[in-house]
């Protein structure tokens, strides 16, 4: 498999999210967290990591930075299976933006390359994203008429959006973060060759559907990863993942402050992540398993957070407006609360850290020095 990388020559089981085991050459460089995780748990030849959170969190995305961390290779179908999804990202994203616009109020062509956009179909397997569409989305995206929607460009839009607190915003972030990453891409994208990179793989969203277990296998240990679905109506599931847990790494998206969930939109995502964190903490499965709270896609909340006020959303919040340092610290210490007032110990029983799922640097940085 030539995709930049990975490594080639491990053994991928075929079906994807499926019970995947490979052989991995030489032990790769592991983890502290992964090795504390060992120490509290006891070492034992598996290991069981489960990847807990809400919906959209980043659980799958770490699990991916576990495997690259790992060597292990992404199968054809995987990959395949992934560039079909960012199409699909695409094409939804873009679709729910352009309902957002006013028709009326575009121009003529512009108003043309929002319903071509509109119209596009699903792709099937090789199928080359359609040509016809790029200059169309490119268009659109580029558009002063659309820029004026997305705040600074990066792929949010909140303007038109947004519902006044307390009804939290629409889950626009999580609807439209990658648009601007796969359309700075469009060429390559669209390219009849195009096969998607790693970082491709690490953008695209794939809700997940049941239990994903993936086995890392280093020279004396095995540590099996189980990945979970975060919505609600998965959760249900979870109880079948936590036969013999020995940690856990509780995934929250620091930037759903002021979004809703995307299963229920009465329910803000934060708010949702702190019941279940109480629970996770209360809960007598765990009272054994360390657990590593992540409060991630901290790349995206220090950009929101110069635009939606905290304390619209939490206001008990009293920290400094418009800086991400009183935010995070905010949320750490409500996290903290929760986990002591379940009477565990903060960096004995549970731990804590802001996290980018995203960025494979600080990531490989996070798995390799957490404390
Ligand atoms: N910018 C940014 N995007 C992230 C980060 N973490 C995850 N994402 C993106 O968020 C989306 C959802 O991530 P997933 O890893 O699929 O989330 P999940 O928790 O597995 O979601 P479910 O399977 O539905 O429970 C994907 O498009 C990821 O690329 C992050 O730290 N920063
Ligand atoms: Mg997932």
């Amino acid at each position: 498999m030539g995709t930049p990388g990975f490594k080639s020559g491990s053994r991928v089981c075929a079906v994807w999210p499926s019970f995947c085991a490979i052989d991995i050459p030489d032990r790769p460089k592991t983890t502290k967290v992964i090795l504390r995780l060992h120490a509290h748990a006891g070492y034992s030849r598996t290991t069981q990591i489960l990847l807990l959170g809400t919906c959209w969190s980043g659980k799958s995305t770490f699990l991916k930075q576990m495997r690259l961390s790992y060597n292990l290779a992404f199968s054809k179908l995987e990959i395949e299976s992934s560039r079909q999804c960012i199409w699909a990202d695409l094409t939804d994203s873009l679709k729910f933006l352009v309902d957002s616009l006013d028709p009326l109020a575009l121009p003529d062509a512009l108003r043309r390359a929002a319903a071509l956009v509109s119209s596009a179909p699903d792709i099937g397997q090789h199928e080359a994203f359609p040509q016809a569409f790029m200059f169309a989305m490119q268009t659109l995206w580029r558009a002063a008429e659309v820029q004026a929607v997305i705040k600074d460009g990066s792929g949010f839009i909140y303007e038109r959006c947004a519902m006044q607190p307390p009804a939290y915003l629409p889950v626009v972030t999580q609807q439209s973060i990658s648009v601007s990453y796969y359309l700075a891409e469009a060429p390559r994208l669209f390219s009849p060759a195009y096969v998607p990179t790693v970082q491709d793989l690490l953008h695209v969203r794939v809700r997940s559907i049941g239990i994903t277990e993936t086995v890392l296998r280093g020279n004396g240990y095995d540590m099996l990863v189980v990945d979970v679905g975060g919505s609600k109506s998965e959760r249900r599931k979870w109880l079948h993942a936590l036969k013999e847990v020995t940690s856990i790494i509780f995934v929250v998206s620091l930037s759903g402050y002021n979004e809703h969930l995307i299963e229920d939109k009465d329910d803000n995502q934060m708010r949702d992540a702190m019941v279940v964190w109480n629970a996770i903490c209360r809960s007598r499965w765990f009272t054994q398993s360390p657990l590593v709270l992540c409060l991630n896609k901290n790349d995206v909340f220090e950009r929101q957070i110069l635009h939606s006020d905290i304390v619209e959303f939490f206001p008990d919040f009293d920290g400094e407006r418009k800086k991400a340092d009183a935010g995070r610290d905010y949320f750490r210490e409500r996290f903290r609360d929760l986990g002591e007032r379940a009477g565990r110990t903060l960096n004995k029983d549970f731990f804590i850290r802001v996290t980018t799922a995203t960025d494979s640097e600080a990531m490989k940085e996070f798995m390799t020095n957490s404390e």
